[in-house]
Order: C-alpha cells, then structure tokens, then sequence
C-alpha cells in the first residue's frame, strides 16, 4: 500500500523536467525521463559520469504548511547527518512555464563507501510526504529508479536521464506567488489560520490583524519609505528625517509583532513570509491614521518584503531572478502604497565597515558577506526591479549629514514638502503641511 501511494507519487514526479543546482555560478543541470537510454552531455556527465552513489529526494504532500515543514526538516537533517563525503544540492521537479507545479527536494552525491546516507534516507522516506530517487549507471547511460533500501521494487521501470534544454524562467519563480510573497492580505492571513494548531502565536498575530485593519488615508501628509540592506543607514536617517520633518516614525514589521519575530524567523518561508506580509497590512493601518496628522517616514516596507522573500527562494544566481517588468515584482493591490521609497546604497566594503563600526563580530560577519554575497547581490537587484511605486535609488556612503541633505532634497522635489533641519537656521520654519491633491 505504501509502495503503491510511493509509486503513484513518484509517477507524477517523472513526467516533469528535473533541475539540479549542481553549480551555483552556472545554470542548473536540467533533465527528463526517457524509457529509451539517452547519451549524456559533458555538463551532465559531470554529476552522472562518476561512480558516487546518486540519490534524489522530494517532498510532495497536498498540505502546503506540512510540505514547506517537511522541506525544512529534510533540510536540515541532510545538512548534520549526512558524511563530509556526501555533497547535496537543491533540486525540484516542474513543468515549465506552470505556475505552482514545482516539486522541491534535494540531490545527493556521496562519495564514501558507507552506507551512511542510505541509512539517512531510509528514516527520511519514512515519512509518506518523501519520495526517493536513486540513480545507477551502465555504461554512457543513466537511469533512475524509485530507490528502496530493501531493494523490493520489481516493478520500477528503469527512466533513463536525459539532457534537456534550459528552463526560460529558473523553476524556483514558478512556486513564488503564495507561498514566497503575498500579494493580497488574504492570502498571507489564510497561511497563517491554517497553522494555528501547530504554532499558537499565529493565532495572537491574526488577532492583532484584525484589530488593525487598515483604515482609508484621504488627502493627508506624505509617506516616505526606507529601504536598503542591513546597516546601509536606515535607522540613522530615518532618526534624522523624523527630526527635519518633524514626521512620525513607523517601522515593519511594526512593533506590537516584535515578540513573535523570533518565533516565524524560524518557520519555513511559507510561513515567515506570510508573518512579514500581515506585518506591512498592520504598519499600513498605522501609516492611515498617521499621515493624517504629519508625515510619516517609514523604516522598511513592501519593498524589504519582497525583495527579501524572492530573494531567498530564487536559488543561485543573480541571473536566475524574475526578469524586470516579471508581475512578481508588483504592488499588493490592497496594501497602502507610499508616496516616495528611498533605496539606500552602499558598496559592500563600507557596509561591512558600517557592520563591524556597529560592533559586530568581524570574522563572523566576513564569512557571513562572503556566503552570502550573492544573496544580498540579489536583494538589492529584486529591490530595484519592485514596481508601482519603484524605489528611488539613493547613494548613502556620504556623511551622515551629507545623506540627510540630499534625501531632503528628493523628497521636497518629489513630495512638494519644504524640510528645514539641515537649512540655515534664519530660514527654519515649519513648513510642512498637508496636500490638497492628490498624491
Ligand atoms: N552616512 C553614514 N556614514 C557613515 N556611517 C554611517 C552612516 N549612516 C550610518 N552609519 C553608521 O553605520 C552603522 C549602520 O547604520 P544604521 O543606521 O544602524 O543602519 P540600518 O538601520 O540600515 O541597519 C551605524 O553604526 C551608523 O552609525
Ligand atoms: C521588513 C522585513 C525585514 N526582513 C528582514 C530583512 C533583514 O535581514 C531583517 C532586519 O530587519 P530590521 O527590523 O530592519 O532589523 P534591524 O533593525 O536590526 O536592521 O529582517 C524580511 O525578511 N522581511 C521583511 O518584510
């Protein structure tokens, strides 16, 4: 019985083009399944041309939150338990172009002689969400088969791998929508009912949602976002900008949602996202209500939202990001939008210095740029490419004051709004009143 719901799992797997994120400087290595044996292109060869043992796993389950928890777990128990000798890369499973049709799991090379990893995965395919791959050779061909450690599977037909061509938009684009990035409250609050059995605080964050819901801003002051990586000089303009506007300051997520942070940082993406998009509904609440009395500046917003989000679920490459103009890096229709949002940019090397001026540890946080350099590369791309509003590029390596002068100066040409802090001090007034048009 369980073989059976294995082999029916695995058969819908196998219709699908399989990528293997063998290289993360290159494109991933993409194949189908063909029952008549296939040569194997140089680039294929090198992860199917040797002797290693080659596993692959996926995780299929009709849940969306027990798939993104058995995905961490996975995760996580091949990165501890598996040999130095065992390298493992992310794969998935796909139909191109079909938006949600992708199949998440891992590929396995183990160099060793042990039996190390079959024992891993043999717990692993425990699970009824798990379905496991091995792959053998003979000669110029390789096939795969539904991998079993007792070796039952008569039935299994061998499906020989077969180079395909390149996907037009990298697989991990496809899934983004619902489950990365949320782009109506809804969809983000329904992620989060359907976890209130399993993590109690999300029933504590709904209801602080609902208590929020955003109030309408008719003819009021102007909103101006910040964004830009960690230690760019958000806090320190956004400090001065409250004091030259005389502005109320409001961050995302907002403070009342400090106390769960921790908690949804650990969850699956699925999860932690859809806490970070409700967390931008209740800061847009606040933002309604607000900017009817004076401007308001924002630390962080959509912007980090969804930057961060495609971010970590596009893996490798730069290059692998939705295109520019992709309906990914659209506004939420029904998220308050701001007037102005602000991109603070540094280069690498002084936001490092900025990091370690902030007294964080030097080594940690060198390896820390260093690994995820291609990361933040792709946060700050997925930053520049949101649209409606588009952010407005600021370079912040300046002086503090020099950074305040010329966001002052943007926002006066941009939101019709006189600043006074960083004028001379006969010219101080306070002139910052609200719009009569619309913004
Ligand atoms: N324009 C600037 N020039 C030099 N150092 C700066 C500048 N702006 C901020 N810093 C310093 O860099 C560090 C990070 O700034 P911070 O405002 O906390 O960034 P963020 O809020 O974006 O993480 C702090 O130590 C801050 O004093
Ligand atoms: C607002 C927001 C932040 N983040 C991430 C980006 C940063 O790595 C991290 C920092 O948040 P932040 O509250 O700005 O912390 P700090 O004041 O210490 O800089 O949170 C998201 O992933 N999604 C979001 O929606």
């Amino acid at each position: 019985m369980m073989l059976k719901r294995a082999m029916f799992r695995c058969g819908q797997l196998c219709s699908r083009v399989f990528a293997v994120e063998f290289d993360l400087r290159t494109e991933p290595l993409y194949f189908t399944l063909s029952s008549t044996p296939q040569e194997l292109h140089q680039a294929h060869q090198q992860l199917f041309g040797g002797d290693e043992k080659l596993f692959s796993l996926h995780v299929h389950s009709d849940s969306r939150t027990e798939k993104a928890r058995t995905h961490a777990e996975i995760k996580h128990k091949l990165s501890v338990a598996l040999s130095r000798d065992c390298d493992v890369f992310e794969a998935s499973a796909f139909i191109p172009d079909v938006k949600n049709s992708v199949v998440k799991g891992f590929f396995i090379r183990d160099k060793s002689t042990t039996s190390l990893s079959e024992d891993v995965l043999k717990t692993l395919q425990q699970s009824k969400s798990v379905c496991v791959f091995s792959y053998k050779r003979e000669g110029q061909y390789c096939w795969q088969e539904l991998w079993s450690p007792v070796n039952q599977v008569e039935e299994s037909v061998r499906q020989y791998v077969t180079p395909a061509a390149a996907a037009e938009r990298h697989p991990s684009t496809l899934n983004i929508t619902s489950s990365d990035v949320y782009y109506c409250m809804n969809d983000a609050y329904e992620v989060l009912r359907e976890c209130t059995d399993i993590i109690p605080e999300s029933k504590e964050v709904l209801k602080l949602v609902n208590e929020q819901l955003e109030t309408s801003r008719g003819d009021a002051f102007p909103v101006i976002v910040i964004e830009g990586l960690d230690a760019t000089g958000k806090t320190t303009l956004t400090e001065a900008l409250r004091e030259s506007l005389n502005a109320t300051l409001l961050k995302s997520p907002p403070q009342c949602l400090a106390p769960f942070r921790q908690r949804f940082d650990s969850e699956p993406p699925l999860i932690r996202r859809a806490f970070y998009a409700l967390g931008n509904y209740i800061t847009a609440a606040h933002i309604g209500k607000e900017s009817l009395r004076a401007p308001v500046i924002v630390d962080r917003y959509w912007h980090s939202t969804a930057a961060y989000a495609i971010a970590t679920a596009v893996g490798g490459r730069v290059e692998n990001l939705p295109k520019p103009g992709s309906e990914l890096y659209q506004w939420p229709e029904d998220l308050l939008q701001p007037n102005l949002v602000l991109l603070l940019t540094v280069s690498p090397e002084e936001r490092l210095r900025r990091l370690r001026d902030r007294g964080q540890d030097k080594t940690v946080e060198e390896a820390e740029l260093e690994i995820n350099q291609l990361f933040r590369l792709k946060v700050e791309e997925a930053y520049k490419r949101i649209q409606n509003p588009a952010c407005i590029i600021v370079d912040a390596s300046p002086s503090p004051r020099e950074v305040l002068q010329q966001v002052e100066h943007l926002i006066r040409n941009k939101c019709h709004l006189k600043t006074t802090s960083s004028l001379p001090d006969e010219t101080r007034s306070h002139a910052i009143s609200p719009h009569t048009t619309r913004w």
